[in-house]
């Protein structure tokens, strides 16, 4: 059969229109996006969103937006329906009780799975009735009286780190080797976070100090995957087409590392007959007690995953940033210097320091602020939806729909805020000038507060700020009672890998010595 006169005609029209829909009519439509085109940002971010894909995938999303802000101002358009904004006023817009703006489909990526099957947990979920369904029930465990009630959870392992550090190495290889060790994988990685989050939720910590080493490549396989989520998260299609299309997760049908190790914990934890002090009060325990009363929404499943969130949101954050904590005091000797003499004269009682005898000094809180401002643990925005027309600070207003999220580096860098010291680590910022009143210093203080995106702010802010913060101010003036740690030179700097966190990588001139001993040779 002949094709008609009609048909011959209309087969390249039809494509033409179709090549012409696909080069002009939507790219133009996704670019001139009523609400949206008249943000500034860069040309290609209008049209798609491998912009942005492509600067997570370079590794430094974080510093390019600190750029563009500084180009463009305070709102740029990062995506065709994504809008990076950087004045802290918006804070308390997006993320605050108020607002309760859901999560955006980015967080699709960091879903475990379990037998197969993608799981939502408090940190990945978008739908905000089940999220308050799940953090209800169990938010009392996160609270700081309860943390601090258990806080020898975070002793024990403490302990552990000193006795490993001072008695195992420090000594034996100083004594070996030229009388300093360099900080190498225990302290420095990340064994020592995970033992402490583990610890606290199943009273059993992974072992990482005793082992040394990284067992099972947990650590390192868990980075993987931070480093995998964060650009797929950017175009969550990739890693719907990849790892969560049917096939894949009917073939591989399997869970989690963290997952199977949950369901394995809680099946060990309902055979035991007794159960140890520690055990009555750890978090598993606590889910547990939870889930009597709230069985209809606190099942198996959610208490396993309960547990893989407490590990995988709770141990790399905390590790970062006690890491980042030193790492800041190391290269300011006089603020080391200070810190030490505030420690000396606090008269603190001896072994793992209470949270309660030390929060309350003030360079140790300065010391632990600033470094936490200059370098935040998350260095992507953290993306939220429009439920309705938004009317930002400035009275422009972003459609329902779009996606706008701040990301702690520049917004940590705001110029208005914190002045134009910015990118320095002046800890003294936090404390009350001697010129300055106290109305100033009130005024000054509660705008950085403000302007602080350390853990975030509202009803998704972070569940374990208190176990986050408790832990660093706690290891850091333990650690720095306990033994020396000084650079072996002040110059040498850390390398960073940026993904979804910004993990620090070898800081090899740093060197532990006890403080009992009295030089390097
Ligand atoms: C110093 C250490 C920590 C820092 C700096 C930190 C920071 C953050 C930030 C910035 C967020 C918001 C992420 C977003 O909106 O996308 C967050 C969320 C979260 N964090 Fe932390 N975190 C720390 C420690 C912990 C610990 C120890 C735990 C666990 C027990 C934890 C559990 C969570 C959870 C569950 C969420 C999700 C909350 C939700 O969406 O409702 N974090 N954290």
């Amino acid at each position: 059969m002949t094709p008609s006169m009609d048909t011959v005609v209309q087969l390249p029209l039809l494509w033409a229109l179709t090549a012409f829909l696909l080069t002009t009519w939507l790219p133009f439509r996704t670019a001139f996006r009523p609400g949206l085109w008249s943000i500034p940002g860069p040309f290609l971010a209008k049209f798609t969103d491998l912009w942005k894909l492509a600067a997570v995938w370079a590794g430094h999303l974080e510093q390019t937006i600190i750029e563009q802000h500084r180009q463009y101002g305070d709102l740029v358009r990062i995506g065709p329906i994504t809008i990076s904004m950087v004045d802290p006023r918006g804070i308390e817009l997006i993320y605050g009780l108020k607002s309760n703006f859901p999560k955006s489909k980015f967080y699709n990526a960091f879903m475990a799975v379990n037998k197969g099957k993608p799981v939502e947990t408090f940190f990945t979920t978008q739908n905000m009735l089940y999220h308050s369904a799940i953090k209800r029930p169990v938010s009392s465990a996160y609270s700081m009286t309860t943390i601090t009630d258990n806080e020898w959870h975070i002793d024990k392992i403490m302990e552990k780190l000193l006795w490993y550090l001072e008695a195992e190495f420090c000594r034996k290889i100083m004594l070996e080797h030229n009388r300093y060790w360099p900080m190498a994988s225990f302290l420095w990685g990340s064994g020592y976070s995970f033992d402490v989050i583990s610890e606290m939720t199943w009273s059993n910590s992974f072992g990482y100090l005793e082992h040394g080493a990284d067992i099972n490549s947990m650590i390192r396989s868990l980075e993987a995957d931070m480093d995998y989520y964060a650009p797929v998260g950017k175009m969550p299609w990739i890693d719907d087409l990849f790892r969560g299309n049917p096939i894949n997760l009917y073939v591989a049908r399997k869970s989690s590392t963290f997952a199977k190790l949950a369901v394995d914990k809680i099946r060990e934890r309902r055979a035991k007959t007794t159960l140890s002090a520690q055990e009555e009060r750890d978090f598993l325990s606590r889910f547990l007690k939870a889930s009597k009363t709230r069985y209809q929404t606190v099942d198996d499943k959610e208490i396993a995953s309960y547990m893989v969130t407490n590990i995988v949101a709770g141990s790399e954050r905390t590790a970062i940033s006690i890491r980042a904590v030193l790492y800041y005091l190391l290269k300011t000797p006089a603020a080391c210097k200070k810190l030490r003499e505030e420690i000396d004269t606090a008269d603190l009682p001896d072994g793992p320091l209470g949270y309660t005898s030390v929060e309350r000094l003030p360079y140790l809180g300065a010391y632990i602020k600033e470094a936490l401002r200059v370098h935040p643990v998350v260095g992507l925005p953290l993306e939220r939806v429009t439920p309705i027309t938004f009317q930002l600070p400035n009275g422009q207003s972003l459609p329902a729909g779009t996606v706008v999220g701040m990301c702690a580096w520049p917004v940590h860098r705001d110029l208005a805020t914190f002045g134009n010291w910015v990118e320095e680590y002046m800890a003294e910022w936090w404390l009350q000038g001697s010129d300055e009143d106290e109305e100033t210093f009130d005024y000054r203080i509660n705008r950085m507060k403000r302007a602080d995106l350390t853990f975030r702010h509202g009803t998704r802010a972070c569940l374990g700020r208190n176990i986050g913060l408790i832990e660093t101010y706690k290891t850091i003036p333990t650690l720095l009672r306990a033994l020396n740690i000084e650079p072996v030179d002040p110059r040498t700097e850390w390398t960073l890998k940026k993904a979804w966190f910004v993990r620090q990588a070898d800081f090899k001139g740093v060197c532990l010595r006890t403080a009992t001993s009295t030089s390097f040779s």
